[in-house]
């Protein structure tokens, strides 16, 4: 084979992680704008299928929209490759065959063990010479960021024009794999399932979780915005209204079958659409899109500070909280499994192990429910939820985790009673009826005074919520009030407090929802 031959020319690469898409993708665009042939190559990571964070939703997701990649490409001769290898020993596996170039991917905003492959990676390339070109997705920013000047970045990010286009079909030609070389490794698409990779899904999982692909993605931003959207607001606040009337659009947005861009830039259009109309049913519209569009900013604003704060996994934001007690671990089990004795605390736990979904609000709730009703270390719950949304994302996890938990102590601390948030959100008792089948026989109004008169098979609560949540308090304020504590208050705020609230942390006392 002469030195020229395809087989022989050094390689340029789309490292495929989690954006598993054509269209707005900023990597696979300058990949193919540079060179004549590009592999496109996905990892199965050994170390990242065993990190504590992943489930068999995430990994069910990589499977999926892999899998609708490979059938988007297929037509126009484009593939990829499959390794189920580390990211550091594929690359190394492929250079050995065919030299390497350059590689293209996105820049992932992660958590340690991304974080840690992603330095690995870096060094590697740079020991081999080979270019590592990484192209923000989202709008999260590297290096030194000013914080009052990020809104602004960020809008230019979002601007519809930025979009890349479609790669068109000779393009997309261009993805082959040099089957010679890597025709034994190469995973088929009947093997991409994610039992095995060690994370079969349950029967009820596979009957619940959403569908995850470019495709799916696309379907879901039409209904949301011509459809499901009008009830938005309001609707999100409903574990049971959330499902159809939130856009359902997270767990595209993490696995990047979808960017926020493309989002953000249909919901400008869809108002621009129903901007003149004055109807009942128009205001309804304008109302939810607005709202809708500000959780996009919240969105990079919750990533942004993982991207700034990598410690921020293990450490609270505000570190005098590392000091808070945590006598309630021995509850994590039972909170977990839906066995606590709050009825819409158990609906919900058990609705997110078998759908990958909870709505914002009830997120919000069973997390105050286990760190300050149950006293458990909010670091002991950040992986098991991590495994339970189907839609994980690090950034936003680790934030509201801690902000939930009242550890950035920046906000003001929200505790969430059990029986108001259940009187509040399913009076009808509909949602717990759902996911707590011991329940169904059960009056509505029964349900509802079960903290009152206990209802018999059914569990009482380990610990008298009023009582607990008090002395937890009083541990939360005999930190806050410390003037070291303050002070740390003020630097997170300055590196992290929204720019558009309050302009300095809270000192009011809290109230009880
Ligand atoms: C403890 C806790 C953990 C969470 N973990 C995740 C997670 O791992 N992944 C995730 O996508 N969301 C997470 N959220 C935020 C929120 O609950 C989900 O984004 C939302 O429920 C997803 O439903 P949706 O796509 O219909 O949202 P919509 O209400 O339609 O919002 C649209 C998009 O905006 C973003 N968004 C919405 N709310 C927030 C928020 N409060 N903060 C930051 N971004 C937001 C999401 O990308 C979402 O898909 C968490 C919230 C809490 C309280």
């Amino acid at each position: 084979m002469s030195n020229d031959h395809p087989m022989n020319r050094p390689l340029t690469l789309w490292w495929i992680k989690k954006d598993f898409r054509l269209a707005d993708n900023p990597a696979l665009t300058a990949a193919l704008a540079q060179d004549e042939r590009v592999l496109a190559v996905f990892f199965f990571e050994p170390d990242i299928l065993a990190a504590e964070e992943t489930s068999a939703f995430h990994v069910a997701a990589w499977c999926e929209a892999l899998t609708a990649l490979r059938n988007r490409l297929a037509p126009h001769g484009g593939e990829v490759l499959v390794l189920h290898m580390g990211a550091v020993a594929g690359a190394a596996y492929i250079h050995e065959k065919q030299a390497i170039r350059a590689i293209f991917s996105h820049e992932e905003i992660g958590s340690e063990v991304t974080y840690r492959r992603d330095r690995a990676f870096g060094e590697w390339t740079a020991a081999n010479g080979v270019d590592w070109h990484e192209l923000p997705q989202t709008g999260v920013f590297r290096g030194t960021l000013d914080r009052d000047r990020r809104a602004a970045r960020w809008k230019a990010f979002m601007r519809a024009d930025n979009i890349p286009p479609v790669p068109d079909p000779g393009q997309l030609q261009k993805l082959s794999i040099p089957s010679d070389h890597f025709g034994e490794k190469n995973l088929p698409s009947e093997a991409l399932l994610p039992q095995n990779f060690g994370h079969p899904l349950r029967p009820d999982q596979l009957q619940y979780r959403q569908a995850v692909s470019e495709p799916a993605a696309e379907a879901t931003l039409q209904s949301f915005l011509y459809e499901r959207g009008q009830c938005y607001s309001g609707g999100i606040s409903s574990p049971n209204l959330a499902f159809t009337c939130g856009s359902r659009l997270s767990v595209h947005l993490a696995w990047g079958t979808l960017t926020a861009r493309q989002v953000y830039a249909a919901t400008e259009a869809r108002q621009a659409e129903v901007k003149e109309a004055d109807s009942e049913e128009a205001k309804a519209w304008k109302n939810s899109l607005r709202s809708f569009k500000s959780r996009l900013h919240w969105r990079d604003h919750f990533i942004q500070r993982l991207e700034t704060e990598s410690g921020m996994e293990f450490m609270p934001l505000n570190p005098a909280y590392a000091e808070l007690p945590t006598p309630g671990d021995e509850y994590l089990e039972r909170w977990l499994a839906g066995q606590t004795g709050w009825p819409l605390v158990d609906a919900c736990m058990r609705c997110a192990a078998s759908t990958g979904f909870l709505n914002f609000r009830m997120r919000a709730f069973i997390t105050s429910v286990a760190v300050h009703s149950l006293r458990i270390d909010w670091r002991k719950i950040l992986y098991p939820t991590a495994r339970l949304w189907a839609d994980y994302e690090p950034g936003i996890h680790i934030s509201q985790t801690q902000m939930q938990a009242g550890v950035v102590g920046i906000n003001q601390l929200r505790i969430y009673s059990p029986d108001k948030q259940l009187a509040d959100h399913d009076r009808e008792a509909t949602f717990v009826k759902a996911w707590v089948p011991e329940l169904r026989e059960v009056e509505p109004k029964a349900i509802l005074r079960h903290h009152l008169s206990p209802i018999s098979d059914y569990p009482t609560p380990p610990v008298d919520w009023r009582e607990n949540s008090r002395a937890m308090k009083a541990d939360y304020y005999a930190i806050k009030t410390l003037p070291e504590s303050r002070a740390l208050a003020e630097e997170v705020y300055a590196r992290h407090g929204s720019r558009k609230g309050p302009r300095r942390p809270p000192r009011k006392k809290t109230t009880t929802p």
